[in-house]
C-alpha cells in the first residue's frame, strides 16, 4: 500500500531527499521535468505539435521552463513559453531554469498585472502556473489567465497539480481551477485527485517517480493509503491441491424481491465466481425458477429452512433488492456471529432504525454509496466531510465502511482510510454494487478477515471492469460481464503465466 501524503509532507520529503542524498534541488527539478516529458511524449508523439507552456515563477513554473527546454532538445521545435509575472517572488530554481532557457531559441512572452492575453493558437497547453504551493483560491490576474486558457477548450496537461486545485482533499465545488485533460503528478497522486469534486479539474492523471526518498515517505503519518496490485498478491491465498468445496466456505446471500430478483441473482453469481465453496440464496420462492435456470450451482433456502442455516454458513451478505423484507431479516442476521456484508435495502432499514446500528457485530462490512451513506449518517456538504464521518463511525462502532464511488474509500476500525484505485465510468450502471456484495461475501466465506476481504473484493471488482475496457474498448459494461471477468482478472493478478 502506498501512503498518500499532503503537500506539506511532500515538501518535507523534498527537503529530506536533498539533505541526505547527493541530489541538489535543481537536479530534483530536472528529474521531475524529465519524467513529465517522458509521459508527455507518449501523449503527444508528433514532434510538430505546437505547445504553449504557461509558467508561474515558483517551482511549478521552474518545472515548466525545464520542460520547455527538454522538449526542444527532443526536437519539439514549436514550443513557446508564457510567464505569469503576477507576484513579486521568484524561486531560485525558477531563476536557474530561466537562465538556461535564454540559451535556447524558445520564444518567451511575459505577462504583468493587468495585461491582456492574446489568443492561443497552439494545439496543447502545459500548465505550470501554480502547483502544490497553492495557498489561497485563485483571483485577479491568475484567475483571468486560467479562465482565458479554459475558454480556448484546448487540451491542458498540468504539471503536478492543475493550477488552483488544492492538493490535500478539502475541496469546494465552486473552486476555480485550470481544467486539465491530463495531470502528470510527481511521486504520489495528490489526495484531492480521489475526491469527486476534482472531476472538473482532471480527466486523467499519471504518477511519475522523481526520486524522493520512498522509505522516508512511507514513515510519514497519514490516514490515507492507496491499494496496490502487490497487496492483492500478498493477501490472496492460492487454491491448493486436494482442497474441495468445503475448504472454501459456505456463503448465504439474503436478497431479492418480486421486482428486484435480478439483484439477488447478480450477488449470488458474483459470490460463485469469487470462489465461495458453496453459495445458498435466500430469495422469495417465486425466484426459484430463475435461480435454477441461471445459476444451477447455487442452492436455495426458503423461510422454513432459514433458522437452520445460521449455524451452517460461514458468511452472510444481506440487502441487494431485498425491499421491505429487510426489517425482519436483519434481526436474525445480527443475532449470528458470522462475518457479514450489509448493503442496499438492509442499509436503508438501518438508516430508518438507527438503533440497530449499535447491534451490528464488530467488523461487519457496510457498503453504502453516497446517498445511502448520507441517509445513515446525515447529509454532508463535501466529500472530505463525508470521508471524515466514515472514519469516525468506523472507529466508534468498530465497523468496516466502504463508501462507494469511482474511488471507493474504505474506512477501517483502526482509523485507516484505504483508497481503491481500480474501476472506471463504464461500470456506472445498475447492479454493479450487488456484484460487489456477492464478491465480499465470497471472500468472507473463504475465511479472509474483513480487512483483507474488502481490499480483495473492492480492488478486484474495479480491476475486472478495467480489464474489460482494456480488452475490448467497451464504454459501458453490464454488471453480469464484470462477474464473468472476475476469475480471469484474479488469475492475471495472482497467477501470471
Ligand atoms: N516538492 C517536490 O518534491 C518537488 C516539487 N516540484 C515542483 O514544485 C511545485 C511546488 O512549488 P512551490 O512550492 O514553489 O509552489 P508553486 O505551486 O510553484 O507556487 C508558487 C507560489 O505561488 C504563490 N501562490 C500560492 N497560491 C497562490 C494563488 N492562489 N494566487 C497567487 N499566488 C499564489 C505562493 O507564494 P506566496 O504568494 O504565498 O508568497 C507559492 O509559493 C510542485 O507542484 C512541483 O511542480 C518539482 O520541481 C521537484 C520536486
Ligand atoms: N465511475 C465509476 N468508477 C469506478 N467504479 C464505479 C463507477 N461507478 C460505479 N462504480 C462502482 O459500481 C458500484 C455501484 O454500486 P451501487 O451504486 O450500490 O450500485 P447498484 O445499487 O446498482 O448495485 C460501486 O462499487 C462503485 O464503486
Ligand atoms: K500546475
Amino acid at each position: 500500500m502506498k501512503t498518500i501524503i499532503t503537500a506539506a509532507q511532500t515538501r518535507e520529503a523534498d527537503r529530506y531527499t536533498i539533505e541526505t542524498t547527493p541530489i541538489a534541488s535543481i537536479d530534483l527539478m530536472e528529474h521531475a521535468s524529465l519524467a513529465f516529458v517522458t509521459i508527455f511524449m507518449q501523449l503527444y508523439p508528433d514532434k510538430n505539435t505546437h505547445v504553449l507552456i504557461c509558467s508561474g515563477t515558483g517551482n511549478n513554473g521552474g518545472d515548466g521552463l525545464a520542460i520547455a527546454r527538454l522538449l526542444q532538445e527532443r526536437s519539439y521545435d514549436a514550443v513557446a513559453v508564457w510567464i505569469a509575472r503576477f507576484g513579486s517572488n521568484e524561486s531560485d530554481e525558477f531563476a536557474a531554469n530561466m537562465a538556461r532557457l535564454y540559451n535556447t531559441p524558445i520564444p518567451i512572452t511575459e505577462f504583468f498585472p493587468g495585461d491582456e492575453f492574446p489568443p492561443i493558437p497552439q494545439r496543447v497547453v502545459v500548465d505550470a502556473l501554480l502547483g502544490s504551493g497553492l495557498n489561497k483560491p485563485l483571483q485577479g490576474d491568475w484567475l483571468r489567465m486560467v479562465q482565458h486558457i479554459n475558454q480556448t477548450g484546448k487540451p491542458v496537461v498540468a504539471v503536478d497539480v492543475p493550477t488552483g486545485l488544492p492538493a490535500d482533499g478539502v475541496l469546494s465545488p465552486s473552486e476555480h481551477t485550470l481544467q486539465a485533460h491530463h495531470v502528470i503528478s510527481f511521486q504520489r497522486p495528490k489526495l484531492s485527485f480521489f475526491f469527486p469534486e476534482s472531476a472538473k479539474s482532471i480527466r486523467h492523471f499519471h504518477v511519475v517517480d522523481i526520486g524522493l526518498d520512498e522509505a522516508f515517505i512511507e514513515k510519514l503519518p497519514s490516514d490515507f493509503k492507496l491499494i496496490e496490485p502487490s497487496d492483492i498478491q500478498q493477501i490472496y491465498r492460492h487454491r491448493e491441491p486436494f482442497t474441495h468445496k468445503g475448504t472454501y466456505g459456505h456463503a448465504l446471500i439474503i436478497a431479492g424481491d418480486i421486482q428486484t430478483m435480478g439483484a439477488a441473482l447478480l450477488a449470488c453469481e458474483a459470490c460463485l465466481y469469487s470462489g465461495a465453496g458453496l453459495t445458498t440464496a435466500f430469495i422469495p420462492e417465486m425466484g426459484l425458477a430463475a435461480l435454477n435456470t441461471r445459476l444451477p450451482e447455487v442452492m436455495y433456502c426458503g423461510v422454513d429452512e432459514l433458522p437452520g442455516m445460521w449455524n451452517r454458513v460461514d458468511a452472510i451478505g444481506i440487502g441487494p433488492g431485498l425491499g421491505q423484507r429487510a426489517s425482519w431479516l436483519i434481526d436474525g442476521v445480527t443475532h449470528t456471529d458470522k462475518p457479514m456484508v450489509i448493503d442496499a435495502d438492509a442499509l436503508t432499514f438501518l438508516s430508518q432504525n438507527r438503533e440497530w446500528l449499535d447491534r451490528l457485530p464488530k467488523y461487519s462490512i457496510l457498503t453504502p454509496h453516497m446517498k445511502e451513506f448520507d441517509r445513515l449518517f446525515g447529509a454532508h456538504k463535501s466529500w472530505w466531510d463525508r470521508v471524515q464521518t466514515a472514519k469516525e463511525q468506523a472507529v466508534a462502532r468498530q465497523l468496516v465502511i466502504l463508501l462507494k464511488n469511482q474511488y471507493t474509500f474504505i474506512a477501517l476500525p483502526d482509523g485507516n482510510l484505504l483508497i481503491n484505485p481500480t474501476g472506471n465510468p463504464a461500470m456506472a450502471s445498475g447492479g454493479m454494487g450487488d456484484v460487489l456484495t456477492g464478491m465480499l461475501t465470497a471472500f468472507l466465506a473463504q475465511g479472509y478477515p474483513p480487512h483483507d476481504a474488502v481490499i480483495l473484493g473492492c480492488y478486484l471488482h474495479g480491476a475486472a471492469g478495467d480489464q474489460l475496457v482494456a480488452d475490448s474498448n467497451k464504454v459501458v459494461i453490464p454488471a453480469r460481464q464484470v462477474v464473468q471477468a472476475i476469475p480471469a482478472t484474479l488469475g492475471n493478478l495472482c497467477h501470471p503465466r
